[in-house]
């Protein structure tokens, strides 16, 4: 059997066509969604990240915010840069670019983000709303997730789900999102035992580890659907190409649909992350929120 090949890709140009829309009805009455991103350093998956953001930002008729600093910003001037942001009505959602340079507490930034404009999701009191099923900024990975698991699936209710990956940014909210949705829904890690015995009792296994192609065929359920949220860089001759977590030659051959690396989760998260900076400024303006855009 040959997988599905779920398009990220398309399914977000999708996405971003419907976001495109709202913006043009916020802006007719008078109101452009901003979106802010702060990048410390130099992280090369970010760096990809924020130039693919910038323009596709601008493409939904959004205004974009870019604030590069330097790796040796202080923890002090970086919280300003927040607060200032916080509190200009231009600006509707901020993203701080993950990781941050080791000499700045990754969660005191997260905290200082107004979560109204916190549209990565990652503010304590978005986690905690999610979590405990109330309206929350729901973060942009796992809900684009979620969006190509239920276009693909219809209702996950009853199936079993494998998260490979514990993170606060992938993991963890995305078996909050399974669960949501009645899935029955494991966590497995590093240290979790016979993980592949585990994945192949799955209906739905979502691989986010930052291992490239871990996850081969005979960790895949006949017919299950796998969801591939790693972005690896490997050498490939003189440069270098990107895989995910997941085997995808292999894996393709057994699973019932998988999604591709790149083209895949990748432009999800983007499109999820302009879905959610629209949500926040009809939420800021006391307008009714974008339908199909949250989750
Ligand atoms: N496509 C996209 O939009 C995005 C892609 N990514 C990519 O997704 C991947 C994961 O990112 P992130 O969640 O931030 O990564 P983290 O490094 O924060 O977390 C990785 C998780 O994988 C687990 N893990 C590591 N090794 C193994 C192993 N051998 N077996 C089982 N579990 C293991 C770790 O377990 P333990 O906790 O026990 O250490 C940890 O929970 C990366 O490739 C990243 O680049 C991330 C964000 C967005
Ligand atoms: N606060 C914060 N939030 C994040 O969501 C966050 C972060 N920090 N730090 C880095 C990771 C990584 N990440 C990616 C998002 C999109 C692509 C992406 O667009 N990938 C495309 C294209 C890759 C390419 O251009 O080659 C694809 O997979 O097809 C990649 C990686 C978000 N992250």
């Amino acid at each position: 059997m040959t997988a599905d090949i779920i398009d990220g890709k398309a399914f977000a140009a999708t996405v971003r066509g419907k976001v495109g829309e709202h913006v043009a009805r916020l802006k007719e009455q008078g109101i452009t969604p901003g979106l802010a991103v702060v990048l410390v350093g130099e992280d090369p998956a970010s760096q990809v990240y924020v130039r693919n953001k910038g323009k596709q930002t601008l493409e939904v008729g959004m205004a974009s915010f870019e604030h590069k600093l330097d790796a040796s910003t202080s923890e002090e001037d970086l919280l300003a840069l927040i607060e200032k942001l916080n509190a200009d009505p231009a600006v509707h959602g901020i993203l701080c670019q993950l990781p941050v340079p080791d000499h700045i507490n990754a969660d005191k930034v997260l905290a200082a983000i107004d979560p109204a404009k916190d549209v990565d999701g990652f503010h304590i009191s978005n986690v905690g709303l999610l979590a405990t099923g109330q309206k929350a900024m729901v973060p942009c990975t796992p809900l684009g997730c979620l969006m190509m698991l239920r276009d693909k699936l219809g209702s996950l209710s009853g199936l079993n789900a494998v998260v490979v990956g514990r993170s606060n940014i992938v993991g963890k909210p995305m078996a909050q999102l399974l669960l949501r949705d009645s899935a029955t829904v494991t966590i497995a890690h590093s240290r979790t035992k016979d993980i592949e015995a585990l994945c192949r009792t799955a209906d739905i296994v979502v691989a986010a580890v930052g291992r490239a192609e871990m996850v081969s065929a005979d960790w895949i359920k006949p017919g299950a659907t796998v969801i591939d949220v790693g972005i690896n860089r490997v050498p490939n001759g003189e440069k270098t190409r990107l895989v995910g977590d997941v085997d995808f030659a292999s894996a393709s051959q057994v699973a019932g649909a998988i999604t591709p690396v790149p083209g895949g989760v990748g432009p999800m998260t983007i499109a999820c992350l302009l879905a959610n900076t629209v949500t926040a400024c009809c939420r800021a303006n006391g307008l009714a929120e974008p339908e199909g855009l949250t989750a």
